[in-house]
């Protein structure tokens, strides 16, 4: 078999037409122009891939962005006044830190200053909680465009065994609570999947990974899942992303996985480029928050 190659670069360009034309209609009945603001400490080469393919998405779908570059050496204290001068400034409907940050500053509590109602990645505590409730503010990116992609790729969920490899709260943790919800209770689309969170310390990841319809890897080591470890016809989701010298490689090897697989997404444009595409369209969302007509 020779599996199907699920083009996430192509879905999410459409997505990015989807939220383009939202933004220009909204902007049309005088709402305001949706802004997102990144921070960015340091310069990680990833995170400034990353940041720029944000920006030139925010662009091209008529969403305002602003870079606050900070030197990797900012305290905790700058770095948290630079975030509540973000929560105050009204222009600013989206607020993004990108991760991880520098060693020596903590993650979690400059998290946690981030206004909720700009919250645009959904780490949030209050965000968090909404979505475990069932009753999301924003859709967390990453997760939501793996769902995205299943539906728009037509790959039936309900019923089946979905296995997450990974539980950060980035990715796996997110990804499992979406793909377990009760149908539209985490967006209109459908879910009901049998989900299995495997993670470092799971006995039997290879037997574990065998009994899924549908693989999600988040694991961060690349080329990890072998072919071998798949049942025949499983659909892959590869959401890892990884520098091998030059080369840009999943957490799934590719060559074999594409051939027990039914279908694959790639790494570059697959999951990746539906992580943006679901930014903006928290961002859109977060504009019309503001003004009570979401
Ligand atoms: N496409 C995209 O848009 C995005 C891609 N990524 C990529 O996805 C990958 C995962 O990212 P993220 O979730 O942030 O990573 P983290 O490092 O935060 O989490 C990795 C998870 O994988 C688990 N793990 C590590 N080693 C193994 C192993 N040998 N066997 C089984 N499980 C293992 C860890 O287990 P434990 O909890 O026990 O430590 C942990 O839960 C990375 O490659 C990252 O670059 C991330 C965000 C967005
Ligand atoms: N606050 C925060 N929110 C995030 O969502 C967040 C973050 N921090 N830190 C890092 C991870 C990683 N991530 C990616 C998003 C898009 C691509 C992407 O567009 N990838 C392209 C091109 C990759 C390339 O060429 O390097 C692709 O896969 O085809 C990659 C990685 C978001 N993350």
């Amino acid at each position: 078999m020779t599996a199907r190659i699920l083009d996430g670069k192509a879905i999410a360009a459409e997505i990015r037409g989807e939220t383009a034309q939202q933004t220009a209609d909204w902007v049309a009945k005088g709402g305001k122009q949706p802004c997102l603001a990144a921070v960015l400490v340091g310069s990680d080469p990833a995170s400034e891939v990353y940041v720029r393919n944000k920006q030139r998405a925010c662009e091209r779908a008529g969403i305002d962005s602003q870079l606050h570059r900070l030197d990797a050496s900012t305290s905790q204290a700058e770095l948290i006044a630079v975030v509540e001068r973000l929560n105050n400034d009204p222009h600013v409907d989206g607020i993004l830190v990108q991760l991880p940050l520098p060693a020596g500053l903590d993650e979690r509590e400059i998290l946690d200053v981030v206004d909720p109602m700009k919250d645009v990645d959904a780490f949030s505590p209050e965000n968090v909680g909404l979505l475990v409730q069932g009753r999301p503010r924003f859709l967390p990116c990453t997760p939501h465009g793996v769902v995205q992609l299943l539906k728009r790729c037509q790959i039936p969920v309900p019923g089946k065994h979905v296995v997450v490899i990974g539980r950060s709260d980035i990715v796996g943790k997110p990804m499992a609570l979406l793909l377990a919800a009760r149908d539209g209770t985490c967006g209109p689309e459908a879910a009901n999947a049998t989900v299995t969170i495997a993670h470092s310390q799971s006995d039997d990841l290879e037997g574990i990974v065998r009994s899924g319809d549908i693989i999600v890897a988040a694991v961060g080591r690349p080329e990890m899942v072998r072919g071998s470890w798949l049942k025949p016809g499983a659909v892959v989701i590869d959401v890892g992303i990884n520098r091998v010298g030059d080369r840009l490689v999943g957490d799934v090897h590719f060559e074999e996985a594409s051939a027990v697989a039914s279908a694959i997404t790639p790494v570059p444009g697959g999951v990746g480029p539906l992580t943006i595409a679901m930014l903006l369209q928290n961002t859109l969302m977060a504009a019309k928050l503001k003004t009570g007509k979401a």
